[in-house]
């Protein structure tokens, strides 16, 4: 099923986007003698598509726990707030991970519920995990077991779970890294059309600039703690994997990665 798309100019106007602008200042995190983000400032626009790309270890987990209060700083902020009034607002976003992390005990439907925290007692619960499982492709599936699932439909389920809440702000921690190459194209083109539809401000953590590059309206390199790179991604959606356009931006930040010289021919243009 897919769902109805909305271009991205129409949907930072439509009053009903729902992304929270994000001002992060200063942030670190050190585990033990371990710096691991020295000091990150980023002002994240409300209803934006953020990739975070960075050498394995960079910091790049730590930073999104951290903006889901899954962990605390050593010191520095984090302040969610609204794009109209400005005002700040408590963070309720939700994450996903590369794994589904789906209860094996739980049908698919329940799983989805899960998602609504204390809230999947009101009677709209069912009502609202159903229509998200239609919008992720998988209505039909509300009684099987996660079990029964492939990999790509039970990172569909997790990623319903994520959005059955309708957070403001969600955060994708390599959510397609375990996939196939055809399911992570599907899966990619699945997440920008939630996104586009729904208005949630995005931060997605991934290894592979391309899918950065498909996906986000901005690229954030980490290293050593810090952000290395900050590449506005001004292309039209939905975007051409293997565009010039997309090639010349791979190499630019593969080459800040990577070095210039350890670049192999094969990412030259
Ligand atoms: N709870 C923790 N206790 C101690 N060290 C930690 C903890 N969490 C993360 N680290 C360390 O912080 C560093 C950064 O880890 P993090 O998972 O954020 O990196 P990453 O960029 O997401 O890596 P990858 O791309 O491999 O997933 C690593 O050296 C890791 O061992």
């Amino acid at each position: 099923m897919s769902l109805p798309r909305r271009e991205h100019q129409d949907r930072a106007a439509d009053e009903d986007n729902r992304g929270v602008a994000i001002s992060i200042d200063g942030l670190a995190r050190s585990f033990g003698a371990q710096a691991v983000l020295e000091g990150i400032d980023l002002k994240i626009e409300a209803g934006s598509f953020v990739a975070v790309v960075g050498r394995s270890g960079c910091g790049k987990s730590t930073l999104l726990r951290l903006l889901v209060g899954l962990d605390q700083p050593t010191s520095g902020s984090v302040r969610f707030s609204d794009p109209v009034t400005g005002a700040a607002v408590a963070g309720a976003g939700r994450i996903m991970f590369q794994e589904a992390r789906l209860l094996p005990w739980a049908k698919v439907l329940e799983n989805v519920e899960v998602g609504l925290g204390r809230r999947r007692s009101l009677p709209t619960a069912r009502a609202a995990a159903s229509a998200t499982l239609a919008a992720v492709g998988l209505e039909g599936r509300e009684n099987d077991w996660p079990g029964v699932l492939s990999g790509g439909q039970r990172q569909r389920v997790a990623l319903a779970r994520s959005l059955v809440s309708a957070p403001d702000f969600l955060a994708l921690d390599e959510p397609f890294g375990a996939l196939d190459a055809l399911t992570r194209i599907e899966m990619q083109t699945l997440l920008e059309g939630v996104w586009l539809d729904q208005g949630f401000t995005a931060l997605f953590v991934t290894h592979d600039v391309a899918e950065a590059l498909t996906l986000a309206d901005r690229v954030i390199l980490l290293e050593d703690g810090r952000v290395a790179l900050d590449q506005v991604v001004d292309l039209p959606r939905p975007r051409r994997r293997g565009s010039v356009d997309l090639a010349l931006l791979e190499e630019q930040i593969l080459k800040a990665i990577l070095g210039s010289e350890r670049v192999r021919p094969e990412y030259e243009i």
